[in-house]
This record gives C-alpha cells, structure tokens and sequence, in this order.
C-alpha cells in the first residue's frame, strides 16, 4: 500500500528500541497469562485445586503489584510515533486476553491472523459479537494507520452474516475506501483462513484524526516509562508510520 500525502506532514523514521530483555519477558508473560486465562476457563478441575491456584494467583499478582505504572504512563515498550502497544487488548503480546493478531501490508490491504479462544466466547463455540468488533476496530483503525492516516474510532458499523468459531483459523481483510480532510472511511471482513471469501462479519469503519484541542486533552499529559514527555507528544501521534 503507499502511504498517502498526510495533513500531518511525513512518517516519523522508527528508531524507537525497546531493551530486548524486557521484551522478551513481557511477551514470555503476556504468553502465560493468556494459557491461564484459556484454561482458566476451560478447567474442570474440582473447587478445592481451583481455590488453591486462585490463592497462587493471588500471590503472583502482588509481586507484580510492587511497581506498576498509571493510566497517563506509557508502557517502556511502547512508542506513539510508530504506535507500539505492547498491552493492546486485541494485538498485544504482553496483554492475556489478546489472540494477539498480527497486522501486515499485503498489496492495497491490511491482513491480520488470529485464532480465538473460550475465553472469547459469546454463542457456545463462538465469538462473542463484542470480541469480534473488536477485531474489527483493531483491523479498520491499522488500515487506516497504516496508510498513513491515524484516526480514533468515530463510526464502526459492523454485519454478521455467519457466526465465528473459536478456536479456527480467522483471516482479516481490511482496506481504505476513502480519505478526506481528517477523516478515513475503512472497511473490512473477518472470514475462515480456511474459507477467505464467505465473509462472516464485514465492517465500515470511520477514523478521525481529532483537533488539537482534542488531542491536548485526551493525551497532552502522556509521559514516557522514565517520566519524560511522550516523543512526538500527540501530534506525532497522528502521523502516519510503518510497523
Ligand atoms: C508494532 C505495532 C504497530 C501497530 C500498527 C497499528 C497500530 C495503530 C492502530 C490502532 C488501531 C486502534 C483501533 C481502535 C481505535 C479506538 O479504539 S479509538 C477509541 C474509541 N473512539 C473514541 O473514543 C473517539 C471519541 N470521539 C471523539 O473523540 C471525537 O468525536 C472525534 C472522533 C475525535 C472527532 O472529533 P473532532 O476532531 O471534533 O471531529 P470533527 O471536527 O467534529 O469532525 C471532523 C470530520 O470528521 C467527520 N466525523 C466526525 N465524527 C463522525 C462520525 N461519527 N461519522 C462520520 N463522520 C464523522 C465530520 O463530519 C468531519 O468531516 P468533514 O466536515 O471534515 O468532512
């Protein structure tokens, strides 16, 4: 896909370097916590072995709970300009709940791979409608970014035309129908890996790159891990860049 001229000016170069170390245990984290929350609800282990490992769980969240960052702190691995968020609900490695789906350019769309599992239940064996807009978000709001063209959800209307399954391969599709101003018109689908063109659930997004005013207020006290004003602070935030 080639990047658009941006209201914004260019993308920012990606220089950003996370320590390898820390990545490397927040993944390794992020992996854990997700077989236990899978399995957390899928066990059907008797009450007494699941009040044990509740108690176990409890003491492995307090050592984490020694430092912990607030809302207005970016995580150490992440970086606005190029929009890395390690703690995504939906692409996040370090995050439990996420598939994570991976997002990468293929000609003129934006394709990502997930599997979901029981803890992204809805319909007994299927995705919860809720989990699958958030797909769909994630999906529309990275085309768009991708293409240069960073926006918050305004819009996100979405058809399901067949339920998903969990725990199947999914494929995501999504492109950008239309730009103008600070306004991007996204669509895309969620089908089988299996069955790429009987879309399940198809989506239309709009992305809006908010004022300044609006910017300033939703992320002007943004700081970095180490206290530092946020690099690029919002506006670079509306930039567009590259994974
Ligand atoms: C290594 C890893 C890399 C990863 C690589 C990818 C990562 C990167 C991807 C991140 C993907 C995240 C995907 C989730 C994204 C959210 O979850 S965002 C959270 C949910 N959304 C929100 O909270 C937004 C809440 N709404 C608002 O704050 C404001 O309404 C907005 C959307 C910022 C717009 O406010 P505004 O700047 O005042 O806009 P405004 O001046 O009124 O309108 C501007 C234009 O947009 C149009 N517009 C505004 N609202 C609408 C609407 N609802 N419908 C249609 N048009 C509209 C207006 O008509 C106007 O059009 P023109 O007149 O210029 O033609």
């Amino acid at each position: 896909m080639t990047s658009p001229a941006t209201p914004w000016g260019a993308s920012p170069p990606d220089t950003f370097s996370p320590d390898p170390e820390l990545q490397a245990a927040v993944t390794e984290l992020g992996a854990a916590v997700r077989d236990l929350l899978e399995t957390s609800v899928a066990t059907t282990v008797a009450p007494g072995e699941q009040a044990d490992v509740a108690a176990g769980v409890r003491e492995l969240t307090a050592r984490l709970a020694a430092t912990t960052r607030d809302r207005h702190t970016l995580s150490a691995l992440d970086d606005l300009p190029t929009f890395r968020r390690t703690y995504s609900p939906v692409s996040g490695v370090g995050h439990g709940f996420a598939p994570p789906v991976q997002f990468r350019r293929e000609g003129d769309t934006v394709v990502g791979e997930c599997t979901l599992g029981l803890r992204h239940e809805g319909p007994p064996a299927h995705s919860h409608g809720g989990m699958t807009a958030m797909l769909m978000d994630q999906l529309l709001g990275s085309t768009a970014f991708l293409a240069g063209r960073w926006g918050m959800t305004a819009h996100l209307g979405l058809e399901y035309r067949g339920a998903v399954p969990l725990q199947t391969p999914l494929v995501l599709v999504g492109r950008v129908a239309d730009v103008s101003g600070r306004k991007t018109v996204v669509t895309g689908t969620v089908a089988l890996a299996a069955e790429p063109d009987r879309e399940l659930v198809r989506g239309e997004g709009v992305f809006v790159s908010p004022r300044p005013e609006l910017l300033e207020r939703y992320f002007g006290d943004l700081t970095t891990a180490d206290g530092g004003r946020a690099p690029g602070h919002a506006q670079a935030a509306t930039d567009g860049s590259t994974l």
